[in-house]
């Protein structure tokens, strides 16, 4: 296969994210993965002593409200409230049945095996509502008299002195506001913003720095750097009778019925997951675990997916389904601009720059169209519309994924945690070469953890906690 260009344009749907509380969690998929044993164990392999399987599995099970109850692998009375999806339709139970002829397991709960398997999603939400990290995490200790949340304001720097990190300058309403920290400063802004800060306040690689007219404070080579991302495979396909939600939800009327039935019983259409059946697979019969995720979804678009103008739903039945390798280990970066916090980041995501994440690709996408070509599925295709039959080669269908693809939402790696000096964050997550600053959020993952990140980002946090609260405890020192 020839290599394939690493597209900064695509960069700009990189950037999407929830911009209020509970961050992304607010705005995103719904869709509960959380990563399996090797994922943690990996993590720990590379020198995160802490992060093993056996240390987040007790958090994991810790933080869920899971509706299928308590297991050796599930938790029952955690703070994030989950649902499965009820599956009510024909059309999804033949998706799972495809799979299941294919060998891979169907399972009410995904996150019990890594195991090839299908099933219903188990979804961030309850009684009809989103459980975002807001609402699972924050809402419920609001009136701690320790804690203050600061709406409408943008973080633009870390304040440093002498080496420690003192506060945070921002801006609010227009005003310059800054807040001081008596213990610690912790940065939680995402996998692109939280590269974005550090490098504003002078730490990252002295290079880049000195490019965007910042000087460098600390000469931290990767901040920035190791971006991992999802590259979203998408496959469409026009059905022979009338399932799936096109109908209803692609005419306003038919939103306006949905909507009527959200709030007559909290349930149908409104109440969904974006995608109702989450499948994982291996690419090769010798792998020992999936390498690659399906997700389907009773629904048909316009492309290309991440598109500006939004999502348009088409009138005709369809059914969606988007495919990626699960570990990609293509590296992209984040670096900033200039000195200016609202100049644009130049993002490049080098979306599959490497054999690996290309080969995987590839071998995915066409099981996912073998998986469409086995009954009980294949009665309902009339045909694939999404790319059509006339993308066939390697090199065509990798074409495919960079142009009418999507990014994953799932950036990782840009404050990765690490044993070595150069790595931006150590396993306690505390950044190198500065005090009293911590990074808790998806950049300190050096790795992507198989799935969705909600889960792990939560439980990451979780523990962070644990270990901010066990260093208040040793050094006798308080406050926020
Ligand atoms: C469209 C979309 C769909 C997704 N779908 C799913 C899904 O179905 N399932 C799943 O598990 N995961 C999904 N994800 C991924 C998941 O939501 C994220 O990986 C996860 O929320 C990352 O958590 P985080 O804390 O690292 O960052 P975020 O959740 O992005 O939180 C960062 C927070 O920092 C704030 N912030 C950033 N910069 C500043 C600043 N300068 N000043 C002040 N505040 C700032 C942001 O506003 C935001 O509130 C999706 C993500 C997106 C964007």
């Amino acid at each position: 296969m020839r290599p394939v260009r690493s597209d900064r344009t695509t960069g700009a749907s990189t950037g999407s994210g929830g911009k209020t509380l509970g961050g992304s969690t607010a705005v995103n998929g719904m869709v509960y993965n959380r990563g399996n044993q090797g994922d943690y164990d990996a993590l720990s392999a590379r020198g995160n002593p802490g992060w093993g399987w056996d240390d987040m599995l007790p958090v994991l099970r810790r933080i869920e409200d899971h509706p299928l109850g308590a297991s050796h692998t599930r938790g029952a009375d955690g703070p994030l409230r989950l649902t499965t999806v009820a599956g009510t339709e024909p059309l999804l139970d033949d998706v799972i049945q495809a799979g299941g002829e294919l060998g891979w397991q169907h399972t009410q709960d995904l996150n019990e095996t890594d195991e090839e398997r299908i099933g219903y999603t188990t979804a961030t939400i309850h009684d009809g509502r989103r459980s975002s990290a807001a609402t699972a995490f924050l809402h419920p200790v609001l009136d701690r008299p320790n804690l203050r949340t600061a709406l409408r304001t943008h973080a633009d720097r870390i304040v440093l002195d002498g080496g420690r990190a003192v506060g945070v300058e921002g801006r609010r309403d227009g005003r310059t506001v800054e807040y001081r920290a008596a213990r610690e400063v912790i940065l939680s802004a995402g996998a692109l913003a939280t590269p974005k800060l550090l490098q504003l306040s002078g730490i990252g690689n002295r290079e880049s720095l000195r490019t965007a007219g910042v000087t460098a404070v600390v000469d931290s080579p990767h901040v920035g750097a190791r971006l991992r991302e999802h590259r979203v495979f998408s496959l469409q396909f026009r059905l022979t009778a009338d399932a799936g939600r096109n109908r209803l939800l692609s005419t306003p009327e038919g939103q306006q019925q949905a909507l009527a039935e959200y709030r007559a019983t909290g349930g149908g259409p409104m109440a969904a997951p974006s995608f109702d059946v989450v499948g994982f697979f291996k690419t090769r019969t010798s792998l020992h675990r999936p390498d690659a995720q399906l997700l389907v979804a009773p629904y048909s678009m316009s492309l290309p997916m991440n598109s500006a103008e939004g999502v348009q739903l088409e009138r005709e039945p369809g059914l969606l389904a988007i495919v990626y390798p699960l570990r990609p280990d293509s590296e992209g970066t984040v670096h900033i601009t200039s000195d200016d916090p609202d100049a644009p980041l130049d993002i490049d995501p080098a979306y599959l720059a490497t054999e690996h994440d290309q080969v995987t690709s590839v071998d995915a996408f066409r099981r996912v169209r073998r998986l469409f070509a086995t009954d009980p599925l294949a009665r309902w295709v009339d045909h694939e519309t999404t790319p059509g039959p006339d993308v066939r080669t390697d090199q065509e269908i990798l074409d495919h994924g960079l142009t009418d693809g999507g990014c994953g939402y799932h950036s990782v790696g840009t404050a990765a945690m690490g044993p070595n000096d150069d790595d931006v964050v150590d396993p306690d997550l505390r950044v190198r070469g500065v005090k009293d600053l911590r990074v808790v959020d998806a950049s300190v993952f050096p790795a992507m953890i198989s799935g969705n990140l909600t889960g792990p980002v939560s439980a990451l946090a979780w523990r962070a906690a644990d270990l901010i609260l066990d260093d208040t405890s040793s050094t006798g020192r308080r406050g926020a």
